[in-house]
């Protein structure tokens, strides 16, 4: 399972937990302006906006989870088994293979309604990446610097763009279903409940946090959906980037899943692999990871955007402990 969110505090910032069951060896891969894109069903792009993420490289070709762009759009997906269909490849509309969404997007896109346009007419065709490499059932949030999100769903039905006015996404169920399910939360508040079941009883409110009380705390994905909404919806702006990123990533803590909670298979369990927190605006790419607390940083300005090979940063998994004395 997985959790992405976007989250404004003047800049804005857009990210994901990656919750699986073992490591694929992802790395941060920047994507540079002029490194060529090639395409199944779809014209190369020779040019393009340059992009960093988490990704695998395979064939000198970069895998993205997740990733934003230079322009301030970013973009995750995330697993959708059962409801996710990819159809053959259809004559007449762009086809897009599953795992090249990501750079179809990134490399385009300077806005969510730029991405919304893209998006018509098109077609998640169902294409592998190599006879090993099967396409993943997956749907996607796209969010940009302003704040703007929608979610990319391929079913039998066909492909659906959502507005999400959330800036949040997890799993299953399909993104309109979430929504009817977090209404069943809408009185959870940070503040201490009015007692309107016995207005003239003294009923006490024994705890600090009664508020939200009734908040989901499973680690399947409805829960998370609904946890990470609230985490985000009253998570405070901090006053400089530190505490921006800081609690972006107290927002994706809120929903992350410790070794041992999830069990997906006899003794194997799903955990948090990384999390990683962009800001939009700026081309910064943050992460942790499950074994390392430390906030780790990549600056795409950093690096020659205007060349032509992937620049790769390998995953800094090491733990941290500061001793003080
Ligand atoms: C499984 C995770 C999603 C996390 C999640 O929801 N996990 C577990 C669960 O719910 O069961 C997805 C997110 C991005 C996916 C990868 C990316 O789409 C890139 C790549 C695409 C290829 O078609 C398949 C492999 C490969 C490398 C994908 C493997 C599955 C990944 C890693």
């Amino acid at each position: 399972m997985c959790t992405s969110v976007i989250y404004q505090a003047g800049d804005s910032y857009f990210g994901r937990n990656l919750d699986l069951e073992v490591s694929l060896g992802q790395q941060v891969v920047i994507t540079p302006r002029d490194m060529v894109l090639n395409f199944r069903e779809l014209p190369t792009l020779e040019h393009h906006y340059a992009i960093i993420g988490m990704a695998i490289v395979r064939d000198n070709y970069p895998l993205y989870f997740d990733g934003i762009n230079e322009k301030g759009v970013g973009i995750a997906g995330l697993n959708f088994d059962g409801p996710a269909h990819y159809f053959p490849v259809q004559e007449g509309k762009k086809n897009i293979a599953s795992f090249e969404l990501v750079p179809y997007i990134l490399a385009q896109a300077s806005s969510v309604a730029e991405a919304k346009e893209l998006l018509t007419n098109a077609n998640i065709a169902n294409i592998n990446f190599s006879e090993k490499m099967h396409a993943a059932p997956l749907h996607w949030i796209v969010a940009d610097k302003t704040g703007a999100s929608i979610t990319v769903e391929s079913t039998t039905a066909g492909l659906n763009v959502y507005d999400n006015p959330v800036g949040v996404l997890t799993n299953n169920p399909q993104f309109p279903d979430q929504l009817v399910n977090l209404s069943n939360y809408q009185s959870v508040s940070p503040a201490d409940p009015q007692n309107t079941l016995a207005p003239d009883t003294t009923l006490p409110v024994y705890s600090r946090g009664f508020g939200s009380r009734f908040l989901p705390g499973g680690m399947d994905s409805e829960s998370r959906f609904v946890k990470a909404a609230f985490a985000k919806m009253h998570a405070p702006v901090g006053n400089n980037e530190v505490e921006n990123i800081t609690n972006y990533f107290h927002i994706l803590q809120s929903v992350e899943q410790q070794k041992g909670l999830d069990e997906v298979g006899p003794n194997t369990y799903e955990y948090t692999i990384y999390s990683d927190g962009s800001n939009l605006s700026k081309g910064i790419f943050y992460y942790r990871t499950y074994d390392n607390n430390q906030i780790n940083a990549v600056d795409m300005h950093k690096e020659n955007l205007a060349s032509t090979t992937l620049i790769t940063y390998p995953i800094n998994d090491q733990q941290k402990i500061e001793y003080q004395n």
